[in-house]
């Protein structure tokens, strides 16, 4: 159902859709009957939202991490852009709509099922949960590379158009330490290495067999989050390397995440990429760093 807003015509937002307006002129509100949407609290606005014809409008979207940093930040722009959005996280003061410890895959498997079934399918999965913690090294390992396998396998249960899905994307965010290495975080290293061939197999995969998904990756630098704070005490027995990974953040910079989020959408709506590797970098004032896509060797043509 569409609705007339001052900004255009829009889908009657619903409290499953996760979409809320502020508007303070209640006469342009005239036409809307639900709380939800003169809910004052709401923290979309009507003018991020201004038109019916939006790039992800139908689609639906699970994002993992979703409730603070990046993972908020692509909830955002995706429900600015139409799409509808299940949030899974965990932590019990910090669980939106689904709680999801992405290390269970029971948990997964949940609040994929609850997804589907709330919205009527799922078409883009942000597999974006992650810790940086030199000292819990294996912890590590679950939650930011075995939760990303664990997530895409039981997403392909209900986006693959071989068993009955209709397709979608799938981005992953691994780092620009999945590229190249960051000597104060080896493992942190290697799983963002991990997550990076991963995608690019499973694009490969999905091409050769027709699951109808595109999975690309995500690899910011620094992002100012909270998972960016505190580096010291999450380096492990590399604290001694502190210095020079902020020498490192000071030649690079640091992003806002919205930027990252930009890169996000990029890789969600093109739909010619698969298996691509996007490196966001801040632009310095002479225009250098920014976005750009990674180019690997081939073997096989
Ligand atoms: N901040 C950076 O500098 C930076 C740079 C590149 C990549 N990344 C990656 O981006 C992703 C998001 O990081 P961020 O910077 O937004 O961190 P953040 O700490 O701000 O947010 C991480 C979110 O993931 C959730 N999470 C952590 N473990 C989880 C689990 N087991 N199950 C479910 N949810 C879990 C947290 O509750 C939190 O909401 C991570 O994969 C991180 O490695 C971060
Ligand atoms: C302390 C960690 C904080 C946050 C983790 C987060 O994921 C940020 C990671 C930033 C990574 C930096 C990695 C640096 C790698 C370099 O060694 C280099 O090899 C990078 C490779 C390509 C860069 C291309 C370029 O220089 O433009």
């Amino acid at each position: 159902m569409l609705y007339q807003t001052p900004s255009g015509k829009v889908p009657l937002p619903t409290k499953q859709g996760h979409i809320f307006f502020t508007c303070t002129d209640i006469e342009c509100c005239r036409d809307w009957r639900t709380t939800e949407i003169r809910d004052p609290t709401a923290e979309v606005l009507l003018s991020q939202y201004p038109t019916a014809e939006m790039a992800l409008n139908g689609k639906n979207a699970v994002v993992t991490g979703a409730v603070m940093g990046i993972g908020k930040a692509i909830t955002e722009i995706l429900l600015q852009n139409g799409a509808k959005v299940a949030l899974l996280d965990y932590g019990e003061d910090k669980v939106f709509f689904m709680n999801c410890d992405v290390e269970s895959e029971e948990d997964i498997k949940a609040g994929l099922k609850k997804a589907a079934e709330t919205f009527g399918g799922i078409d883009i999965l942000c597999n974006n949960a992650g810790i940086l913690n030199e000292g819990l090294w294996e912890k590590m390992v679950s939650i930011n590379l075995m939760g990303i396998i664990k997530g895409s396998y039981l997403a392909l249960e209900h986006m693959n158009k071989l068993t009955g899905g209709r397709g979608g994307v799938i981005v992953n965010t691994a780092s620009m330490a999945g590229i190249g290495p960051l000597p104060s975080c080896p493992v942190y290293t290697a799983v963002k290495h991990g997550v990076v061939g991963f995608t690019r197999a499973m694009a490969a995969a999905s091409t050769l067999s027709g699951y109808g998904i595109r999975f690309n990756v995500l690899c910011p630098a620094f992002v100012q989050t909270d998972l960016f704070s505190n580096i010291p005490k999450k380096l492990g027995r590399f604290s001694e390397l502190c210095l020079e990974t902020q020498q490192l953040v000071e030649h690079f910079g640091v992003l806002d995440v919205s930027e990252v989020a930009e890169a996000l959408l990029e890789l969600v709506t093109d739909e010619t990429k698969n298996g691509q590797v996007l490196l966001v970098l801040p632009t310095d004032e002479d225009g250098k760093g920014g976005n750009s896509y990674i180019s690997f060797p081939t073997y096989v043509q």
